[in-house]
């Protein structure tokens, strides 16, 4: 009797997770999901974490790189793969983790192979092969696909050269005046009083201080909207749509009485438990701002609308391929309609922030002028060294910027006053 007859046969080691990031492109290049939408479904059967984390590194870093993996596939096979082939898809897999992850050659063909049967196995192992003795290698600045390229014109290259790699880890810190002494415990840098920024691929779980509830996970960009609200002093500020609460904790933490609102009961759950380790406090509305009426004005709105977010690019490179002009012109809609709403419930003298982590300017610059406010321009001497605001006062931030410390999520923040 052979080995292994009559039984089922042996896994090979790191297969299932190959087999959640085909499931996970699957998802975001052919229905459109994001990767966190598909991730429940694509990597929950997996049996350990890291095999999850493994899957979504490779998902990545595909769509990450996804023109110039291509680039190479067809470099080395006069054979035309159609865009959907299962053999592209799993090349480019295979691909993106000699060339991004490391993997060593051996190991890929292994985990990669297996995950293909016949002449399309064949195929894979010819071309793989091919590039691996021509060593192939990747530019150092990913290529956008065309339609992104065109979107984002003239800082379209400077925006890609920080979409390379995922990006470091910010923390914002509850105490500003404490953050020589997180920098002197966590390591890492500060890029302005109360933030720490961490290198890429620190677990949240590893850093020291967590159940304390000093920090939080938030990206620099994503914390500038609450700063340029400045100190609370007491008076009463809406954060509308505010789940998870990254930008709550901020205005809390800055003295702020904060009602906390958002439509997604689940999102708010978050924000509810982000409150209770930090001990922090805000009431928390679950409604749609569409519809609902606050009782009293409010002395600050900080709006941080929905959006495409494609100035997440760097940790959800699925926006390079899901989003387009419909995504974008349905956003640009319903930011109108937030921003209408929002503008009426200001008292006279109060300053509405409205923030999308977007690079499109439908969902930025062109949501501008909002009546009833006027524009109350950000000074230069309010942003962190390196940022300017444009010269008409709003903040554009994009992931090109302080590349140098490592980049940010992509921004559009204008501060609007009532004048009234
Ligand atoms: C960009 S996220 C907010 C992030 C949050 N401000 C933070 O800093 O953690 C946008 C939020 O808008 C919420 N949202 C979308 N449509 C809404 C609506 N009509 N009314 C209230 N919230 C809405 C979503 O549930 C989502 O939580």
């Amino acid at each position: 009797m052979k080995r292994n007859e009559g039984k089922r046969p042996v896994e090979i080691q790191g297969l299932e997770a190959r087999r959640a990031a085909l499931r996970l492109l699957d998802a975001v290049l052919r229905r459109g999901e994001t990767l966190d939408q598909a991730a429940g479904a694509a990597t929950g059967g997996l049996l350990t974490s890291s095999d999850s984390a493994l899957a979504r590194a490779i998902a990545s870093e595909v769509l990450r790189w996804l023109p110039d993996l291509d680039a190479l596939i067809d470099s080395a096979t006069r054979l035309r793969l159609a865009d959907d082939a299962k053999a592209r898809t799993v090349l480019r897999m295979m691909l993106a983790q000699w060339l991004r992850l490391d993997t060593p050659p051996h190991a890929v063909v292994a985990t990669g192979l297996a995950l293909l049967t016949g002449g399309p196995r064949r195929l894979a192992h010819g071309v793989f092969g091919a590039l691996v003795r021509g060593e192939a290698a990747l530019p150092s600045i990913p290529t956008l696909p065309e339609s992104v390229a065109e979107r984002w014109g003239d800082r379209a290259t400077a925006i890609a050269a920080g979409l390379a790699a995922p990006p470091p880890l910010d923390l914002e810190l509850q105490d500003p005046a404490g953050t020589g002494a997180w920098v002197e415990r966590l390591g890492g840098e500060s890029l302005a009083l109360g933030h720490v920024r961490l290198p890429r691929g620190t677990a949240v779980t590893d850093i020291s201080g967590f159940a304390e509830g000093g920090w939080w996970v938030q990206d620099f960009a994503a914390s500038l909207p609450a700063r340029l609200l400045g100190p609370g002093e007491g008076r009463r500020v809406l954060d509308l749509c505010a789940a998870p609460g990254g930008k709550t904790l901020q205005l809390a933490a800055a003295g702020w009485q904060v009602t906390a609102l958002d439509v997604s009961k689940r999102r708010l759950e978050r924000l509810r438990e982000n409150l209770s380790r930090t001990g922090l406090d805000a009431e928390v509305i679950v409604a749609d701002a569409l519809t609902w009426q606050p009782e009293a004005p409010f002395d600050a709105i900080l709006l941080d609308a929905p959006c495409t977010a494609t100035g997440t690019a760097r940790r959800h490179p699925d926006v390079l391929h899901r989003i387009g002009e419909r995504q974008i012109a349905e956003m640009a809609e319903l930011q109108a309609k937030l921003l209408e709403r929002a503008s009426g419930w200001l008292k006279p003298g109060g300053r509405l922030i409205y923030a999308t982590c977007s690079l499109e300017r439908e969902e930025g610059e062109e949501r501008l002028p909002v009546e009833g406010v006027e524009l109350d321009p950000i000074r230069g001497e309010e942003l962190p060294g390196g940022l300017v605001p444009s010269p008409e006062g709003w903040l554009r931030t994009d992931p090109g910027m302080l590349l140098d410390k490592g980049g940010l999520d992509g921004f559009f923040i204008a501060r609007l006053i009532n004048k009234g």
